[in-house]
C-alpha cells in the first residue's frame, strides 16, 4: 500500500499532507535491540517540536530516520509530504540538519564552510556569496568570517553549524541536542537565534535532555523513554497534567530523607481543608485547572525521595512549608520552586532526566 494511503487510513488526509512531519508506529531495531518502539507523532508546519528524553531514549535514532540517513524497521513516515525511505535526496534537500557533534571543516574558514556546504546542494556561487554574508550576520559571526573554524569557541561553532544548515533555506530544521556542552551564556545566545528562526516561520524539530531547553524552545513536545512516547503536550500543559504548580525541595541529611518523607506525607495528607490525594503514590492526577486555595490550603499531591533530597509536590509549597515548620520539623535546607518538565519526567518514569 502506498504510504500516503496507509497514513491517510488512520489520520485525516489534510492533517497528514499539511504536516511537516508525520510519523506513525515507527520502529527501529538494531539486531534484537529495539531503539525506537512504535512511536507516532505529527509536527505542524511552523511549529517548534521537541523530543525530550534521557540518553539512550531513541531520540537521535528518530532524527536519523527523519533525515533519511537511517532506515526504519517498520512504520510509516512523511517529511514535507515525502517518504524519506523512498525519496531520500528530495527529503534531504528540504531539511537543515544539525547533528549532535559538529562536523565542520576545521581546515576552512567560517565563510568557506558555508559556501562549500551550499555547493553540495548545487547552489550557484553568486547566490552563496550573498547568502554566506546574510547567514554570518544571523549567526553573529561577521567578525569571524575569515577565521579558521579551529579558532572558534564551542558556542560559535554551534552557531556556524546552524548557519550552514540554513544555506538551502530548509523547510524543517532538525537539531540534535543543540546546546549540549555549551556554557550558560553560549546556550542563551543560541536560544535567541533559534527563537528568531521560529518567529520567521521555520519548523524546528529538536531533541534534548535539558528540560529548560525544552521549556524555552518547544511549542509542543513528546517525552520519550526506552523508545516509546510517555506523554505529549505543550510544556505548560504537561506540567499541569502531571505535576503540581509548585515543589518544595527539602534536605534533611542523606540517612533521614526516606523516614522524613513518611512523616511529612502523613502530616500533609491529613490537613483537613487541603485537597490531599488519598493515594499519594497512586495514579491520581493533579487537576487540569489551578486549585483554588485559601490560607493554609496546601493542595498536596505526593513526595518523591531522591538520594540527596525530598521533593514535596503541592499547589502551594509555601503553605506546605509552614505546616512542616509548625509541626516542629527543621530541614537543613528548603527551596520553593515552580514545577518543571524534570518533575513531569520523574513522575512518569520514576527517574531523573539526567542520570
Ligand atoms: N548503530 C547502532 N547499533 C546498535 N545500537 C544502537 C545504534 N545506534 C543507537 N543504538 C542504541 O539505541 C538506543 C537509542 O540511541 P539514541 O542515540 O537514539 O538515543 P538518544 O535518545 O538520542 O540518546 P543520546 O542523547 O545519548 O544520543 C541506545 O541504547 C543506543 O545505544
Amino acid at each position: 500500500m502506498p504510504i500516503t494511503t496507509a497514513l491517510a487510513s488512520s489520520a485525516p488526509s489534510e492533517t497528514v499532507s499539511a504536516a511537516a512531519i508525520h510519523a506513525q508506529d515507527l520502529v527501529k531495531k538494531y539486531g534484537d535491540f529495539t531503539a525506537v518502539d512504535g512511536i507516532s507523532f505529527s509536527v505542524t508546519r511552523g511549529e517548534s517540536f521537541g523530543l525530550l528524553g534521557p540518553n539512550g531514549a531513541g531520540k537521535s535514532t528518530t532524527m536519523r530516520m527523519i533525515a533519511a540517513v537511517a532506515s526504519r524497521t517498520s512504520g510509516q513516515m512523511l517529511v514535507a509530504g515525502l517518504d524519506p525511505e523512498q525519496q531520500g535526496p528530495e527529503v534531504r534537500a528540504r531539511l537543515g540538519v544539525i547533528p549532535q557533534q559538529d562536523n565542520l571543516d576545521e581546515e576552512l574558514t567560517v565563510r568557506e564552510n558555508i559556501i562549500m556546504y551550499g555547493r553540495y546542494f548545487g547552489l550557484p556561487r553568486r547566490y552563496l556569496l550573498a547568502k554566506a554574508d546574510e547567514l554570518l550576520t544571523f549567526a553573529q559571526l561577521e567578525h569571524k568570517a575569515n577565521s579558521r573554524v579551529e579558532d572558534l569557541s564551542g558556542g560559535m561553532k554551534r552557531r556556524l553549524t546552524i548557519a550552514r544548515a540554513l544555506v538551502n533555506e530548509p523547510e524543517v530544521l532538525l537539531l540534535d541536542e543543540p546546546t549540549t556542552g555549551l556554557d550558560p551564556q553560549a546556550r542563551h545566545v543560541l536560544w535567541d537565534r533559534l527563537f528568531r528562526l521560529k518567529e520567521s516561520g521555520t519548523t524546528l524539530v529538536l531533541t534534548t535532555h535539558h528540560m529548560d531547553e525544552a521549556e524555552q524552545l518547544c511549542d509542543r513536545l513528546v517525552v520519550v523513554d526506552h523508545g516509546t512516547i510517555m506523554a505529549e503536550g505543550s510544556p505548560a500543559g504537561l506540567i499541569r497534567e502531571h505535576s503540581t504548580r509548585e515543589v518544595l525541595e527539602l534536605r534533611f541529611g542523606m540517612d533521614r530523607n526516606a523516614e522524613q518523607a513518611k512523616t511529612l506525607e502523613e502530616l500533609l495528607t491529613n490537613t483537613g481543608r487541603d485537597m490531599a490525594r488519598t493515594d499519594p503514590y497512586g495514579s491520581a492526577r493533579v487537576p487540569d485547572v489551578a486549585v483554588p486555595t485559601g490560607t493554609g490550603e496546601v493542595g498536596f499531591s505526593h513526595i518523591e525521595v531522591l538520594p540527596d533530597r525530598l521533593l514535596v509536590y503541592a499547589e502551594q509549597a509555601e503553605a506546605a512549608m509552614e505546616k512542616i515548620h509548625a509541626a516542629g520539623h527543621r530541614p537543613m535546607t528548603s527551596l520553593v520552586r515552580r514545577s518543571s518538565l524534570e518533575d513531569v519526567f520523574l513522575r512518569l518514569t520514576g527517574r531523573s532526566l539526567i542520570d
